[in-house]
């Protein structure tokens, strides 16, 4: 058991998922990742994002402290390395919901590492997500859209795929994958 990776166009419901995976999966950890874009209501510092501006955010890139950065529809994201190592040095679970460029960058780093690729039922499904979740201004989402259509097509690069058809169907699904060798 190592290190799982799971992404998928914005809106697909990886936050979701992500949430239904910690209530059968207490054991699983989650990576907290930095990032330059605002919090929404609701989020808090250190518990969905370590939220920080953009000298920080360099400060950090240049001091080698992300495992993996990558810049998605206008903010940055990157993942903390020590808190991860500490984690898979000890042989335990450890999952990160990054976006494509990202998952690229660990496949690199980590190639032990095992890639998910969730995906919507259709793509009006996504758009009505998208659209539904309510947390975005239009042209973010017009942004966030035309992203998840190129991420779509990089599916054929993971190792495996889940529907996120049922949030609890999905979620039991990852969990099989994260405790499988
Ligand atoms: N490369 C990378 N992507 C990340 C990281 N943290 C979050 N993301 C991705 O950045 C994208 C935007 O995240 P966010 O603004 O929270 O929107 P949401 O995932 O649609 O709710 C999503 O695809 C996340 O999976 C990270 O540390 N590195
Ligand atoms: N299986 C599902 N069926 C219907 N709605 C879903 C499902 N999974 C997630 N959603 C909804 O879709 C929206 C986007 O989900 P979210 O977890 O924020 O996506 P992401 O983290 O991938 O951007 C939210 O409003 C969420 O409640």
């Amino acid at each position: 058991m190592g290190l799982t990776v799971l992404s998928g166009p914005s809106g697909v419901g990886k936050g979701t998922v992500v949430a239904a995976v910690r209530r059968l999966f207490p054991d699983v950890w989650v990576s907290v990742s930095a990032t330059t874009r605002a919090p929404r209501p609701g989020e808090t510092d250190g518990v969905e994002y370590h939220f920080v501006d953009d000298d920080r955010f360099d400060r950090m890139v240049k001091d080698g402290e992300f495992v993996e950065h990558a810049t998605f529809a206008g903010n940055r994201y990157g993942t903390p390395r020590a808190p991860l190592e500490r984690r898979l040095d000890d042989g335990l679970p450890a999952l990160l919901e990054i976006e494509l460029q990202g998952a690229r960058q660990v496949r690199t780093a980590i190639p032990s590492a095992r890639f998910v690729f969730l995906t919507p039922p259709s793509w009006d499904e996504l758009v009505r997500r998208l659209t539904g979740r309510g947390t975005e201004r239009p042209e973010v989402i017009e942004r966030r859209l035309a992203r998840a259509r190129v991420e779509l097509t990089a599916e054929p690069e993971f190792d495996a795929v889940v529907v996120n058809d049922d949030v609890e169907a999905a979620a039991a699904r990852l969990v099989s994958l994260l405790i499988t060798e």
